[in-house]
């Protein structure tokens, strides 16, 4: 069995709660109330200028010319192509730039990041592997599982963020990650994969705090 199989066992009750969290399945139906849409793409938007600074740690981290380039690619894709989705959106909802750059991280939205990147700086390259995954993987198969929904990805508001995570060039990413994370634990000792696959349950878990904080829109319980 390879590593990421093993995550995939292991995973599964966690993604069913995220494919079943109200959040997800108002993407899918369409009923999702638009004001948690737009809550979600802001503290979206702030994660991932936090998430794509893994991807330059991961560049710095690997140990060939081939993982630094496609580290590099992760970096550009996601700040010029996934999200660019946020900003179109953002001017959908009539949300301006300077109402993004005064934007505010929710407590989840710090954490996550806050935890990734504590690992991204001071593990391994694997460590970073693991850390970064369910953030890939897991939009992946949302997105497959919405896009085979009749008319969902023709939906007015969520049907390009539904064809966006279902498409090809996303799921290759993920792929190659997958992929990484198994070239770089095969043959390493059981302890060693003990620790990378508590990293990844722990970002696994903060995915489904992420879809429930965006339902809630849950900030800081004071505006002090
Ligand atoms: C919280 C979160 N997780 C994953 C993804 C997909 N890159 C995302 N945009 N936001």
């Amino acid at each position: 069995m390879t590593f990421s199989e093993r995550l995939y066992e292991k995973l599964q009750p966690i993604w069913r709660k995220n494919h079943s969290h109200p959040f997800v399945q108002g993407l899918g139906d369409g009923s999702l109330d638009p004001d948690k849409f737009r809550f979600f793409m802001i503290q979206d938007y702030l994660y991932l200028i936090e998430y794509s600074k893994l991807f330059a740690l991961g560049s710095f981290k690997a140990d060939d010319v081939e993982t630094m380039g496609i580290f590099a690619k992760l970096l550009d894709s996601t700040l010029n192509e996934e999200m660019s989705l946020h900003r179109q959106y953002a001017a959908k909802f009539g949300i301006t730039e300077q109402e993004l750059e005064n934007a505010k991280p929710s407590p989840t939205t710090l954490a996550y990041t806050h935890y990734m990147l504590h690992v991204g700086q001071n593990g391994t390259l694997a460590h970073l592997v693991a850390a970064i995954l369910p953030c890939m993987w897991s939009y992946w198969e949302i997105g497959k599982e919405l896009d085979e929904i009749p008319g969902a990805s023709d939906h007015d508001l969520y049907g390009e963020w539904i064809r966006m995570y279902s498409s090809d060039d996303f799921g290759e990413l993920a792929q190659w990650c997958i992929q990484l994370l198994d070239d770089l634990t095969e043959g390493k000792p059981v302890e060693e994969l003990e620790k990378l696959e508590e990293i990844f349950l722990n970002t696994t878990r903060f995915e489904y705090m992420f879809w429930d904080m965006a339902y809630n829109k849950g900030m800081w319980p004071t505006d002090d």
